[in-house]
């Protein structure tokens, strides 16, 4: 067979199938670094901050970039549920994507190198995460049980078909089940919270785990924003990276809101969620004392938060996300409202971000 030249580059991965969304107040020179793995793909921008700032995107790439001026525009009042000076701005590139899969990544990470020195293509670990089943319902300690050189450990089960985790559909344990989130991980600075960030400031994360294994149900986790992927036809609606930043009581928890969410919602409809490789390598570059000052009502909030995701049970007449996160959004705000108002404004976002969701990815009737 004749040798293709080696300047013809292989075709990326599902490379009309998925966008990667990047939140930023920054020029995005780090995509220098990821042009091998992320020029064929489409990107989202989403700038942050002063609209009237020049962000700026090295040549050759092929983007699409919204300011907040683009966000009012777009969504006129339903604006009000996308945070302004916080990375959580990122999930109005998930609303107006009309790709299956989003991949998100923040501009302060870069390309890791595995053990043996080979840099890591995060997009195509990803993916290859999310097309290839999970196992929420019996935790596998070969952990990814579908990656070659492992499998199911005696005792899995292996015909137990319970209709009641995925609403009625056939389901075989030793098929697995459907994967909807793939959580990568960081190396050098990992995702501590402020007062850790303090403590240990020099604290990096050097250790390479190569697993990939599937977050149990019932299980939370804290989701982080940075190196995420995820399937947006069918978890989309429930990715709302909730209220923060400028005029809210707390800031960086946007990514966490939406993983307790998404996670509550993932379990009832019988999905997988997988957390571990890819690693990316994240340069630090926010203020460890700044988060502290930002964050710190969110230090307090959580330890009522969690508990609350970690008692809902979602009744089974909710057979779509967005039935399911409108219902979870009457509970944060019955539930969480007591903790504080804010509760009360985040459920209602929850509930515009849905609308917001519709208005623009539902075609109208009779198209
Ligand atoms: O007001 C802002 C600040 C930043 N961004 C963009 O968000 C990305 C993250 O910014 P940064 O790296 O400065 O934040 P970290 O302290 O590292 O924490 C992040 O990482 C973990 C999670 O993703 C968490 O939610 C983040 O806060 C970066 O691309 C900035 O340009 C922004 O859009 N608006
Ligand atoms: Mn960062």
């Amino acid at each position: 067979m004749e040798q293709q030249p080696s300047s013809v580059k292989p075709i990326a991965m599902l490379k009309d199938e998925l966008d990667i969304v990047i939140p930023t107040v920054r020029d995005l020179d780090f995509l220098e670094m990821w042009r091998p793995f992320f020029e064929q793909y489409h990107l989202i921008i989403v700038q942050d901050g002063d609209p009237s700032k020049t962000i700026k995107v090295p040549e050759g790439f092929d983007y699409e970039m919204y300011n907040r001026n683009d966000i009012n525009r777009i969504l006129g009042d339903k604006a009000s549920c996308i945070s302004f000076q916080d990375s959580g701005c990122r999930c109005f590139g998930f609303l107006v994507s009309k790709k299956k899969y989003i991949y998100t990544i923040d501009d302060d990470c870069f390309v890791a190198k595995d053990p043996s020195g080979k840099e890591i293509n995060a997009v195509e670990q990803h993916i290859k995460n999310l097309i290839s089943p999970s196992t929420p319902h019996y935790f596998n300690t070969l952990y990814d049980p579908f990656r070659d050189g492992a499998d199911f450990t005696r005792g899995n089960p292996f015909g137990m078909h319970d209709a009641e985790f995925t609403h009625g559909n056939p389901f075989s344990m030793r098929e697995g089940a459907k994967t909807v989130v793939s959580h990568g991980l960081w190396l050098n600075f990992p995702d501590y919270d402020a007062p850790t960030q303090i403590v240990k400031p020099l604290e990096r994360n050097n250790r390479y785990v190569d697993a990939v294994m599937t977050i149990p149900k019932g299980t939370l986790f804290s989701m982080c924003g940075m190196n995420l992927a995820f399937d947006r036809e069918l978890i989309g609606p429930a990715m709302y990276f909730g209220l923060m930043g400028d005029g809210q009581p707390i800031t960086g928890y946007d990514d966490m809101w939406a993983g307790w969410c998404m996670k509550v919602i993932c379990d009832h409809m019988g999905w997988g969620v997988k957390t571990g490789l890819p690693y990316i390598d994240h340069k630090k570059a926010s203020n460890r004392f700044e988060n502290l000052k930002k964050k710190f009502n969110g230090i307090f909030w959580q330890e009522q938060a969690v508990p609350f995701f970690q008692s809902v049970t979602l009744p089974k007449e909710c057979t779509t996300v967005q039935q399911c996160y409108l219902e979870l959004s009457k509970l944060v705000k019955k539930k969480l409202g007591t903790v504080d108002p804010y509760f009360i404004k985040l459920a209602d976002g929850m509930v515009t971000w849905t609308e917001a969701w519709e208005e623009l990815n539902t075609t109208p009737k009779g198209n």
